[in-house]
């Protein structure tokens, strides 16, 4: 038995996601909570001849806390979107606000669940659950997750575009490190399941870089104005939620780049640390899943000068990133206690 919830659900991801996940078939139940239009999404969904029963939920009558109860992984695409000019963290202002108070819902009503952060900028809101687990005393660094599948999804497309076989794009395999926003994002080329052309020239691995780091600007652009990714989000956040679902059912050898404390675990950690040159409270690297969600964080392993360069560019914005995540789930705190007595 298994209960994934979308926080989040009605949105331009969570309505594809929401499908994908009804359907998965490992999935029994299928809890859907937003603001809005909800109980249509869920009876919608509800008529797909697949194991899932689907329960809509809106915030009135304690729908966060219904939708959340029981739940085994929770996928959180709540939040404001980008629109052409701004960056991620133009978006901060009204997302770390929702994650905060999604993240004290699971908190309190799943503290055991899997919790898998869509919302951006995920440098940012990944450290936000995590304060708001710690201050409930329900932190547990193997269960929170950034998803940063649409970097890898990403790149295995361009890649075989490069090499000229699109079909070859579900076999390609790139490991994406770092974050999730423009340089931040670092795709590990050289570790390509599928070589780059041999001699591929400067500029063209380049552009390449480039085109994995700010692939979301070009979504952005072509959507003027209506938002950003969301179908090719939607896929890959059903990847990612199917994979973390497989391994705590138990299936073995399950791995994937993702955001995560790099206190889930400390060997893991340690060994990356030593590659990164300094400590980092999180990172995307590949990880392996299991029963209890992380069980190993990989280290980077063999990267040429060019990759050693994109890591250590990454390393400021990641550092300020995570900060900035963290401070504002203090002030919040701070700012409650000032105030009196608060729902935190
Ligand atoms: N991690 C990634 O790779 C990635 C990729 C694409 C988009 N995103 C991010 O995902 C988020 C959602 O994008 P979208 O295109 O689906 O946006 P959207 O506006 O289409 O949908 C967001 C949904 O969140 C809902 N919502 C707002 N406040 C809520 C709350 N407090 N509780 C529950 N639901 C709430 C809205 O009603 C809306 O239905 C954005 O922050 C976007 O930047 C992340
Ligand atoms: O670009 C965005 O704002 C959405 C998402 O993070 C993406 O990478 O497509």
């Amino acid at each position: 038995m298994v209960k994934a919830v979308v926080l989040g659900a009605a949105g331009g991801i969570g309505q594809p996601l929401a499908l994908l996940l009804k359907a998965n078939p490992l999935v029994t139940e299928l809890g859907l909570f937003d603001i809005v239009n909800t109980p249509g999404v869920a009876a919608d969904l509800s008529h797909i001849s697949t194991p899932a029963k689907v329960e809509g939920y809106l915030p009135p009558d304690d729908g966060l806390k219904k939708a959340l109860t029981g739940a085994d992984i929770v996928v959180i695409p709540a939040g404001v979107p980008r629109k052409p000019g701004m960056t991620r963290d133009d978006l901060f202002k009204i997302n770390a606000g929702i994650v905060k108070d999604l993240a004290t819902g699971i908190a309190t009503t799943a503290p055991k669940a899997f919790v898998l952060v869509i919302s951006n900028p995920v440098n940012s809101t990944v450290p936000i659950v995590a304060e708001v687990f710690k201050k409930h005393n329900v932190y547990d660094p193997k269960r929170l997750f950034g998803v940063t599948t649409l970097d890898v999804v990403r790149a295995s497309t361009f890649v075989s575009e490069i090499l000229g076989n699109l079909s070859l794009s579900k076999e390609v395999v790139v490991p994406v490190v770092g974050g999730h926003s423009g340089v931040t994002i670092v795709p590990l080329l050289s570790q390509s399941s599928h070589p780059l052309p041999a001699g591929i020239a400067t500029s063209d691995y380049e552009a390449l870089v480039k085109r994995i780091q700010f692939g979301g600007d070009e979504v952005v652009k072509a959507k003027q104005g209506a938002g950003s990714a969301t179908l090719s989000m939607a896929f890959a956040g059903a990847e990612f939620a199917g994979k973390v679902i497989r391994a705590v059912k138990g299936e073995k050898g399950i791995t994937a780049p993702t955001f995560v404390s790099l206190a889930s675990d400390p060997a893991g950690a340690a060994a990356l640390t030593k590659e990164l040159g300094q400590e980092l409270e999180f990172f995307s690297s590949t990880v392996e899943l299991g029963t209890e969600g992380v069980v190993k964080i990989h280290p980077l392993g063999t990267i040429t000068d060019a990759e050693k360069a994109l890591v250590k560019a990454a390393i400021p914005e990641l550092e300020t990133n995570i900060k900035t995540g963290t401070n504002y789930v203090a002030e919040a705190y701070k700012k409650a206690e000032e105030d009196g007595p608060s729902r935190l």
